[in-house]
């Protein structure tokens, strides 16, 4: 026994439990009971066992075939539960996703697009052919050449995947845009693509706010405008190409660090509190700002600073938009000055002497002093333009000019009206005599010679003189008709000299 064990033991270690052992072991087994019953009992025993065996042997085999095919059975019902789930899961997935579905027979031309998929192009499940002739006549034109290409690429075996943006024509004419990806499943021995699947994805939000974003990323490049973007502690976090213009500095030497060195130090403590006050309260700003460029220069710009915040309505950025107006400012002060200055001389004209005439009016009636007005006409100027020419009549304009102006003290005022008559101001008089060595010394300035060309020019000067207030209340125009009429009598007189109006 022991031994028999061994060999067993032996047999199976050495894996010799061979079909044809075990049958032949299992033949002689069989061999040897037949023997051991006929021996003993009869013939009719060994039958009757044989049959018995033949029975049990038949109904093991059927009771083992009927638990296989059970278990066939139920693994065949497992892996198409298991496929429904599947299915169920994808369906889902991608109908869920909001996407379209298609499933290209590349043999026949058939396609199978799913009811999203017609969804999206405003179709209902019976309006589109199941044929690849819906997809082409349905892409834009413009974009069909594109995506036939990157389908080609794709069924060539060129690219692992096809992808495509295009725009499509839905039910009612309008286009959308569709991002197309899918791949061949299927392929012939040959390579030759059979079956293709794809998704359809609905991406026209998506490049309208592509668009929005470009243009506006087009428009902060291109802007004449600086433009500078802070965040919400005023740090910069991005500028454009004019900021770099304007300001001298490139971006990289500004990123992360505070607009305050663009300051001039024109503009107060009081300037810049006053603006942070505007922007927190009404989100906004608008006003001139002095600022500096990088090379020192200091210039003016209208500025216009927004604060960008989320829908907490907590801040999360500041835009500012300067243009440089130093040139535009020049201008508008060349045009200021033209507008208050005489060309010729550089003096007020007209209209800003009325302007100071009133302002001084009201100041001398307040600390209750006086002023004196003096029309002032040159005594045969005429002469001088017949006799030299009008440039060298400009000439003693200009110089006259400057010497009356001299001669009267800093603040009185020197207007030219027009031709050969000028209008002084002087303020600050105690009382009328007060004026009395101005008047001479305009005199003198007046009839002092000028040189030009070669030529020795000289004039004199007439004077009328009127003095503010009065005991009646009189406007300025009022003023300098008084004065106009004491230059006439000064004329009269024999030019060259003054008279104060009302004195004969
Ligand atoms: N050169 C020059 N002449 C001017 C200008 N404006 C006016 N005139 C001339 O100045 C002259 C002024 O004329 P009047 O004041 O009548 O001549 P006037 O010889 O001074 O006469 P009286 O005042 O009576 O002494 C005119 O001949 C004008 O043509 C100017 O801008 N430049």
């Amino acid at each position: 026994m022991g031994r028999w064990h061994l060999t067993m033991k032996h047999a199976i270690h050495w894996n010799l439990w061979s079909p044809f052992i075990r049958n032949a072991l299992l033949m002689a087994g069989l061999i040897s009971a037949g023997l051991a019953v006929w021996s003993h009992y009869g013939w009719m025993a060994l039958g009757g066992l044989a049959a018995l065996a033949l029975i049990v042997w038949q109904g093991t085999r059927l009771f083992m075939t009927r638990r296989r095919l059970t278990e066939q059975y139920r693994l065949v019902l497992l892996q198409k539960k298991r496929l429904r789930e599947s299915e169920f899961r994808w369906k889902f997935a991608i109908e869920g996703s909001g996407d379209g579905l298609w499933d290209w027979n590349v043999a026949d031309g058939s396609v199978y697009f799913s009811a999203q998929y017609k969804q999206m192009l405003g179709l209902t499940v019976d309006e589109m052919d199941q044929r690849l002739q819906e997809w082409e006549t349905r892409v834009h034109p413009d974009d069909k050449a594109g995506s036939l290409m990157a389908l080609q690429s794709h069924l060539d075996g060129q690219s692992p995947v096809y992808a495509a943006q295009y725009r499509m024509r839905c039910k009612d004419g309008s286009y959308k845009w569709i991002l197309d990806r899918g791949m061949v499943v299927s392929r012939s021995d040959a390579g030759k693509p059979l079956r293709m699947i794809g998704i359809h994805t609905d991406i026209t939000v998506h490049k309208q706010a592509e668009e929005k974003l470009q243009l506006a990323a087009s428009v902060f490049t291109h802007a004449l405008e600086g433009i500078m973007i802070t965040d919400a502690q005023g740090l910069i976090i991005d500028v454009n190409q004019s900021f770099s213009r304007i300001t001298g500095y490139e971006r990289d030497e500004v990123l992360g660090r505070n607009p305050h060195l663009l300051s001039s130090g024109r503009q107060s403590q009081a300037f810049y509190a006053a603006m942070w006050r505007d922007l927190q309260e009404e989100g906004c700003w608008y006003g001139e700002v002095w600022n500096r460029r990088k090379s020192g220069e200091v210039y003016a710009h209208l500025q216009n600073i927004s604060a960008v915040r989320d829908a907490q309505g907590q801040t999360r950025q500041y835009v500012s938009l300067f243009s440089d107006n130093t040139a535009l400012k020049a201008h508008q002060q060349q045009l200021q000055h033209l507008a208050h200055f005489d060309a010729l001389t550089d003096l007020p004209n007209r209209l800003l002497l009325a302007d100071r005439l009133h302002q001084g009016m009201v100041q001398v009636q307040r600390r209750g002093q006086m002023l004196a007005l003096a029309f002032v006409d040159l005594d045969g100027f005429k002469l001088i333009n017949d006799s030299h020419g009008h440039e060298a009549g400009d000439h003693l304009l200009m110089t006259v000019a400057t010497r009356m102006k001299q001669a009267l003290r800093e603040g009185d005022t020197l207007a030219r009206l027009g031709g050969d008559e000028f209008v002084a101001v002087m303020f600050d008089l105690a009382d009328e005599a007060a004026c009395k060595p101005m008047l001479h010394r305009l005199l003198a300035a007046i009839a002092q010679p000028a040189q030009f060309g070669g030529h020795t020019l000289q004039v004199s000067g007439s004077l009328g003189v009127t003095f503010y207030p009065q005991v009646q209340e009189l406007d300025a125009d009022q003023l300098l008709r008084q004065a106009d009429q004491a230059m006439y009598q000064a004329k009269l007189a024999g030019k060259n000299r003054y008279r104060f109006f009302g004195v004969e």
